[in-house]
C-alpha cells in the first residue's frame, strides 16, 4: 500500500472556527478556480470539536492516481527515518522523503526532521501541488511523502509539528493506493475518535485548532491488502512484441532484449492499458471488481507452497529427460537420413 502526505505551509494563517459541526456535505471552501472548471470536489467536515478537519473523497482520476503512484514509487529519495527519543534510537516503519520551495526548509517531529531532500519538486509532486492550491487557494511550499508499503507501515499517535510551519496553517495530505485508515484521538477526552478511510486519490485537510486539541494516527492495518500485487511477467521477447507491437513498448523490449537475451521479466505494479492488454483479471491483478485480494491468496497459496516447488523440479526433469529422449530419436532419424543423402 503506498500512499503520500502533504504537509504544508500556507502563506495566511486561518482564522479559528470553534464550533460543534455535524457531519455534513459541505461546499468547497473556496470558488474553483476558473483555470479549471471542472474542478468541483465534494467533500465531508469531520464532527470534531476544536479541529477544523476536511475529506475530500477523490480529486484526482483512477488514471491519474494510478501513474502518480507509479511515479512517486519510483523517486530515488526514499528512506526510513531514524527517531530518537529519550535517548533511544529507532526506525519509523514507512519510508519518507521530501520537497521543499527553498533548501531551508524543515520539518521536525517525534525526534526527527524531515529535511529538504530536492528543491526540484518532481513533476509529479508539482502537478499535485498546483491542483490542489487550486482547489484550496492557498500556496504550500513543502511537501513530506509518506510510503506505507504494507498494512504493516504505520505512522503513531501524533499532532503535527507547527513549529517552522504557519501556525494553523493548512496541512493537506493527498493519498494514493490502497485504502488506509486515519484515526483522530482528542487529546483531553481520550475516548472521543473519529475515523476516516483514506481512498485512493483523496485529501484530507487539517487546519486552525485541530493538531493543538487532536492528535491522529494511521494505525497498522494486519489484514490490508498491501496494494496491487507486483507480478512478475516471464515472456519471451518475440512473444511479447508480436503480441501487442505497440511503439514504446518495442523500444522498450528492444532494449531489454539488447540487455537481457531473449528471455528477461519485466515487473509491474500498473495496469498494462496503453500496452494494450486490458485492465481485469488476474493478469493485472487489478482489483475492479474487488477480486484482486482474491487473486493475491491463489497467487501466494499456490506459488509459496514447497510442494510446488517439488512438483515444479520433479516435472522440470520429467520434461528434460522426454526432451532429451526425443531429440536423441530425432537425431537418430536425421543421421540415417543424412546418412542415406550422402550414399
Ligand atoms: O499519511 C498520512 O496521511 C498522514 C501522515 C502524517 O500524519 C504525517 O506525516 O504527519
Ligand atoms: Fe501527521
Amino acid at each position: 500500500m503506498k500512499r503520500k502526505a502533504q504537509i504544508s505551509q500556507s502563506e495566511e494563517p486561518e482564522s479559528v472556527q470553534d464550533t460543534d459541526i455535524v457531519r455534513k456535505k459541505v461546499k468547497p471552501l473556496n470558488t474553483p478556480c476558473s483555470e479549471s472548471p471542472e474542478t468541483e470536489p465534494s467533500f465531508i467536515e469531520l464532527e470534531m470539536p476544536q479541529a477544523q478537519v476536511y475529506y475530500y473523497s477523490p480529486i484526482f482520476s483512477l488514471q491519474d492516481c494510478t501513474s502518480y503512484y507509479s511515479a512517486l514509487a519510483s523517486l530515488s529519495y526514499w528512506s526510513r527515518p531514524i527517531f530518537k527519543v529519550h535517548g533511544r534510537t529507532s526506525q519509523a516503519h514507512r519510508l519518507t522523503c521530501s520537497f521543499g520551495s527553498t533548501a531551508d526548509k524543515v520539518y521536525n517531529y517525534s525526534g526527527t526532521s524531515a529535511k529538504v531532500d530536492s528543491i526540484d519538486y518532481p513533476h509529479s509532486i508539482k502537478i499535485i501541488k498546483e491542483k490542489i492550491e487550486i482547489i484550496l487557494n492557498a500556496k504550500f511550499n513543502f511537501v513530506l511523502l509518506n510510503w506505507y508499503q504494507s498494512g504493516n507501515d504505520y505512522i503513531g499517535e501524533h499532532s503535527d509539528s507547527e513549529k517552522g510551519l504557519v501556525p494553523q496553517g493548512i496541512i493537506a495530505s493527498v493519498s494514493f493506493g490502497a485504502p488506509r485508515t486515519i484515526i483522530f484521538k482528542n487529546k483531553s477526552d481520550k475516548k472521543l475518535t473519529r475515523k476516516i478511510v483514506l481512498e485512493n486519490g483523496s485529501m484530507v485537510i487539517m487546519k486552525g485548532t485541530t493538531q493543538r486539541f487532536w492528535k491522529h494516527t494511521i494505525p497498522k492495518e494486519k489484514k490490508i491488502k498491501d496494494g496491487p500485487f507486483p507480478l512478475p511477467f516471464i515472456g519471451s521477447y518475440y512473444l511479447i512484441f508480436q503480441k501487442t507491437g505497440l511503439l514504446g513498448l518495442g523500444e522498450l523490449l528492444e532494449s531489454l532484449h539488447q540487455q537481457y537475451g531473449d528471455i528477461f521479466e519485466l515487473w509491474t505494479k500498473h495496469r498494462f492499458i496503453e500496452y494494450g492488454l486490458i485492465d481485469n483479471g488476474v493478469f493485472n491483478n487489478n482489483d475492479i471488481h474487488g477480486s484482486w485480494k482474491f487473486n493475491r491468496m491463489v497467487f501466494s497459496n499456490a506459488l509459496m507452497r514447497p510442494k510446488l516447488d517439488r512438483d515444479a523440479l520433479q516435472w522440470t526433469i520429467e520434461l528434460i529427460e522426454e526432451m532429451e529422449s526425443c531429440w536423441h530419436r530425432i537425431s537418430i532419424i536425421i543421421g540415417e537420413k543424412d546418412l542415406n543423402d550422402v550414399n
